[in-house]
């Protein structure tokens, strides 16, 4: 894997900035720059602090962010029957039915993935967000529901199970609440996994030996841990910033801040836009990216929820393509790395969660948590039975 042939941090210029691309961020948000440019300053900012920031509308506008924020995420009403005639119902059904035929529901593909998955482990991989917790105005909220639980549980019990989320690794665990899973918060960027014995996973730089909460070893790896301070500092100046902005929340995740705009009235989305954006141009080690409904900064680092994928598959010894089928179960952009991987690498499968048609690099379709609960309690329950007969053979 790429850690494997670097050898050391991977700290670089980040090779696929697609979503910074559709935000029109100006190039210098995207470009790596070494140690010491970022430090040079007294504190991180490489532009005098200003309390209230008033940029041009025009920037945001023509730089496409406002485009970006409002198709960042399928408005809910508009799927409600209640909301909408029954004519737009059947059409946008019509649409996703024929999106289906290029990206097949995982339900109805089962016995297609039975068959790839034959005589091989398993690993599967799960979004939090809009996968195992359905999407809510308060990210505070997002509970995950113990039929939900109860699923991943039982899936765990017969596969390794990850989580890799964009939310704090700690944040994530205090809502799966699942000691037998492993756990990337962060985007990836906070990986607590197995030791390996033979080690490769180990040398790496920011790579360290600990033990968890119930006492066991194990390696966490933080390819960004230098940012830290440089993180906290942004995340104490959004709060700054936005705090006049009525429904604008900042929320903490380690290596990464998220800004949500959902509840904030569109009006005032350019605003919330325009304070991020010129905030970050004076961090041109940060970058922004677009989730669902939020503004993620993050570092500019070589590393995502696809890298993290590989790197957990190497920590779990599977990852061999020949005797290992992944499944990566997600909802957002951020999945898609994890997609690309997938497919690149003919390891497996990734499942998009999604009630609208998405362009992706998935394999197969989900089209709410509710499949995925079904979904993994039915992988859970095959799955099974198709090992035990392979282990009967
Ligand atoms: O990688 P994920 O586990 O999917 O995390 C991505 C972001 O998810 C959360 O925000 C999203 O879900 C919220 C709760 O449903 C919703 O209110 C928000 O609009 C969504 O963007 C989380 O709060 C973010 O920090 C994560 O980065």
């Amino acid at each position: 894997m790429d850690l494997k042939n670097s050898g050391t941090s991977p700290v670089l210029t980040d090779p696929a900035p697609i979503s910074n691309s559709r935000l029109g961020l100006s190039s210098n948000i995207q470009t790596y720059s070494p140690a010491s440019q970022a430090y040079s300053s007294g504190l991180y900012s490489t532009v005098p602090r200003r309390k209230t920031i008033i940029g041009k509308l025009d920037d945001v506008c023509a730089n496409g962010w406002l485009d970006a924020m409002k198709s960042s995420s399928p408005p809910r009403k508009q799927l409600n029957k209640d909301f909408i005639s029954e004519a737009a119902v059947s059409e946008t059904e019509m649409e996703y039915r024929t999106w289906m035929m290029t990206y097949p529901s995982a339900l109805t593909s089962f016995e297609h993935i039975i068959s790839s998955a034959k005589c091989k482990k398993i690993a599967l991989f799960l979004d939090y967000d809009g996968t195992l917790s359905p999407i809510v105005d308060n990210p505070d909220l997002a509970i995950m529901s113990n039929a939900m639980r109860a699923a991943v549980k039982s899936a765990s019990k017969y596969f390794p199970t990850a989580i890799i989320s964009g939310r704090s690794r700690e944040k994530v665990y205090k809502f799966v609440k699942l000691r037998e899973l492993y756990y990337a918060g962060s985007h990836g960027m906070d990986i607590m996994g197995p030791v390996r014995r033979s080690d490769s996973n180990g040398d790496q730089a920011n790579c360290i030996v600990t033990t968890d909460e119930q006492g066991k070893e194990v390696h966490l790896f933080q390819p960004a841990s230098e940012f830290l301070p440089m993180i906290d500092e942004v995340f104490s100046s959004l709060i700054d910033i936005t705090k006049d902005i009525v429904g604008a929340k900042v929320e903490y995740n380690k290596f990464c801040v998220s800004v949500h705009y959902r509840l904030v009235h569109q009006e005032d989305w350019p605003e919330v836009a325009r304070r991020v954006f010129d905030l970050i141009k004076g961090y041109p080690r940060l970058k922004v990216t677009h989730g669902r409904k939020v503004l993620e900064i993050r570092p500019v680092v070589n590393w995502n929820k696809g890298k993290a994928v590989k790197f957990l598959l190497e920590s779990l010894c599977l990852s061999s393509c020949d005797d290992v089928l992944s499944i990566y179960i997600g909802d957002d952009r951020t999945d898609e790395d994890a997609f690309k991987v997938l497919k690149e690498y003919n390891l497996g499968y990734g499942i998009l969660v999604s009630s609208v048609p998405k362009e992706t690099s998935a394999v197969y379709s989900l089209r709410d948590t509710s499949e995925v609960v079904f979904g993994t309690h039915t992988s859970g329950i095959k799955l099974t039975l198709l090992h035990s007969y392979c282990t009967h053979l």
